[in-house]
């Protein structure tokens, strides 16, 4: 019998503006998650949060895009979303595009990363959770954990990660996928993953055919049509045995790598892993937040989780972000802090374009 973990994510309300879901809301999840246990619709989860996005890391047995798995994480939005209006939370149901729940998930706003796999002896697997930043945030971690053998020392030394990895990449614009196999096709991989706001890393495997890791891909404002917020992207990795090691699999973010998002998800700005506890993006909305939560599944169990960065080791990185940050905002409105044009349309900006647009006049030759 195969084992699925569910990372179902969304913003459904916080406190004060953007900045952190509010525990009542979180209390309700918990309700609706401990009634689906109760009804064997699944068999364990973990709440947490980064930032505004509440993660819903739930075990079960029915496979991927599983209707009744989808329906519960979509009530317990719904429902925590009944709480942030009475407590007229900022944005509440901000990601919840739609009343009635159809199918599953996609599409209506909330953010999903699954996988579905058969428990080795021990399975540890990683859960990422990132708020202020967009999925393509995970395109370099993703890339350095399977594919850079300056970060995982496993793909030089260890013969059963010596083989590669294959890559599953999403074109979020024109909706075609490709894979790509590593290290044959490493370069053609870069061409398009290091386009972060088009090209996504969505799945990895092994080469033969086992999953590693999954990523939520949804992009909210190419759904909703207009700005509603960033889609802050949840991740799950395995680690171990025949994987990157737990400690290749956090070891890309003591690099607070460029991502797109922060304030009004328009800037560019260096991610900072941070402790559940800190998961706050307060200075300028920010900088973009990323949590890690090691766990090992057992028999469809959560066993854990170990917050990963709650590490002094990673302070370094942290403090590294911070003067990344001190010396990025003080571009202001300019590139490249601000992202660029194309990006920009996404965001409230074509407003103020559309205000302008008839002051235009033919320039003179
Ligand atoms: O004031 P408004 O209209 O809610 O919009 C601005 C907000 O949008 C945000 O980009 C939303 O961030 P989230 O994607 O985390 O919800 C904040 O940085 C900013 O405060
Ligand atoms: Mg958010």
């Amino acid at each position: 019998m195969k084992t699925t973990v569910s990372v179902i994510k969304a913003d459904i309300g916080s406190v004060s503006g953007h900045c952190v879901a509010h525990p009542a809301l979180i209390d309700k999840c918990e309700e609706v998650l401990t009634d689906a246990m109760e009804s064997s619709i699944i068999e364990d989860f973990y709440i947490t949060r980064c930032g505004d996005d509440i993660d819903l890391i739930m075990t079960h047995k029915n496979g991927e895009l599983n209707e009744e798995v989808h329906r519960t994480a979509y009530d317990a939005f719904m429902k925590a979303t009944e709480i942030a209006r009475e407590l007229k939370l900022y944005g509440a149901g901000q990601d919840l595009l739609s009343d009635t729940f159809s199918g599953n998930i996609k599409g209506m706003g909330p953010g999903v990363a699954e996988m579905e796999f058969k428990e080795r002896p021990s399975d540890p697997v990683i859960v990422y959770c990132c708020d202020k930043t967009e999925p393509g945030a995970f395109n370099l971690p993703i890339f350095k954990m399977f594919a850079d053998p300056f970060n995982t020392a496993g793909l030089v030394i260890d013969p059963s990660l010596h083989d590669g990895f294959k890559f599953e990449v999403y074109d979020v614009m024109e909706h075609t996928k490709v894979i790509l196999d590593c290290p044959e096709e490493m370069y053609d991989l870069l061409a398009l993953i290091g386009s972060t706001g088009r090209y996504v890393i969505k799945r990895v495997w092994k080469k033969n055919g086992e999953i590693a890791a999954a990523i939520s891909t949804e992009r909210l404002n190419l759904m909703a049509g207009e700005y509603v917020g960033k889609d802050d992207p949840a991740a799950i990795v395995r680690a171990q045995s025949g994987f990157p090691a737990n400690g290749e699999v956090v070891e890309p973010f003591s690099f607070p790598h460029m991502v797109s998002g922060w304030m009004r998800g328009s800037h560019n700005g260096p991610i900072m892993p941070v402790s559940q506890e800190n998961a706050n993006p307060i200075r300028f909305d920010g900088p973009p937040r990323i949590i890690g939560l090691g766990f090992q599944v057992a028999d469809a169990q959560l066993i854990g989780p170990v917050d990963l960065f709650d590490d002094p080791a990673f302070d370094e990185a942290r403090k590294q972000s911070s003067q990344v940050a001190n010396y990025i905002r003080r571009h202001g409105p300019f590139e490249p802090h601000r992202l660029p044009s194309e990006e920009m349309e996404y965001t409230s900006l074509p407003g103020v374009m559309k205000k302008l647009e008839p002051r235009f006049t033919k320039m003179d030759e």
